[in-house]
């Protein structure tokens, strides 16, 4: 696009380390106002793309426009909050953000009114006057993106912003993240989180192979790969032995987490709860518990990756 002033425009970046190719051609888009849920499994090439976006690895193809800018221009129109708590812990909130604030270039004369605006918009004003090594990593979590939007960056970008952090504080971050999209900034949330992905993002991409396999809105994703299925969700007692293995295998059920917890996607017809697990336990299984779930982005990504992953 000409005079493309979106937040972030990328086309056709391509990152090498070496003769490796970690992004290879990948095309990313974010408008104002969006929250972009960049995901992917370990590996994928998450850090990779925010290291150059942020300048920190040359590409070896592509265009890379913040707001309309490309080059060094473009590094002052985005916030990072990295996934490492990148704050002094000995100074107080307010005196981590003055230095921040400094460090990004804001006038003394400035400097006041815009730690008031970034820690109000971070929800930590209570804490301003308290040491980051006394907060809990939820506030910590606040502190670290007050410290990214203080120069008023059109892209913010959060590296794992949840990390380590209990259910109320990332709700809170949450609510926090939510509000400055509402401002009209735009977001780039890497996650592994998928529940917080559906939750929060306008859109999401998943990074596979060097591109963005998948990209859309969560609810749409999933309704066009799933339309009204279902998941036959089975827990078992024990870890079944390997004969039961091939059979759950041979019915359609893959692993969830561990090796008690199996998944299987129901066909257009609903399925006969009670007659699989009677068949299941008939053929030797212990079964604690059977029940169907609306399938969601974990489900989605799961095929993808599985079915792109090489045979075993
Ligand atoms: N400096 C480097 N030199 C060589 N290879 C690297 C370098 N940094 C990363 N890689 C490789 O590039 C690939 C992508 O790494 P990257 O850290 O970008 O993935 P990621 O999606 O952020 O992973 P995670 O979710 O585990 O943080 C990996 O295979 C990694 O080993």
């Amino acid at each position: 696009m000409e005079n493309d002033a979106r937040p972030l425009s990328i086309d056709g970046l391509t990152v090498a380390y070496g003769a490796r190719k970690v992004l290879d051609g990948l095309e990313l888009h974010i408008g104002r106002g969006e929250i972009f849920g960049l995901l992917g499994p370990n590996a994928a090439g998450k850090t990779t793309l925010i290291r150059t976006i942020c300048g920190r690895l040359k590409p070896a193809d592509g265009l890379v426009r913040v707001s309309g800018q490309t080059g060094r221009d473009r590094l002052r129109h985005i916030g990072l909050a990295p996934q490492e708590i990148a704050l002094y812990p000995h100074l107080t909130v307010q005196e981590n953000l003055e230095v921040f604030g400094r460090l990004s270039g804001i006038s003394r004369s400035a400097l006041s009114e815009r730690v008031e605006w970034a820690s109000a918009a971070s929800q930590v004003t209570e804490r301003l006057g308290e040491r980051v090594s006394l907060l809990s990593g939820g506030w910590k979590r606040r502190v670290n993106i007050a410290a990214a939007i203080l120069h008023l960056p059109s892209l913010l970008i959060l590296d794992e912003p949840t990390a380590g952090v209990d259910l109320a504080a990332r709700n809170h971050l949450h609510e926090v993240i939510t509000n400055l999209s509402l401002e009209g900034m735009g977001v780039l949330l890497a996650t592994h989180d998928l529940d917080q992905a559906e939750g929060i993002c306008s859109r999401v991409g998943l990074l596979q192979a060097g591109k963005l396999a998948l990209q859309g809105v969560p609810r749409q994703l999933i309704s066009d790969a799933f339309a009204d299925r279902k998941e036959v969700i089975i827990e078992l007692r024990r870890a079944p032995p390997a004969a039961h293995i091939d059979l759950l295998e041979a019915a359609g059920f893959a692993r969830q987490d561990g090796v008690t917890s199996w998944v299987m996607l129901s066909g257009n017809e609903a399925p006969q709860l009670e007659r699989l697990a009677q068949a299941l336990v008939r053929s030797g299984l212990e079964l604690k518990e059977i029940r169907l779930r609306e399938p969601g982005l974990n489900s989605l990504f799961l095929r993808v990756i599985r079915d792109k992953a090489p045979a075993q």
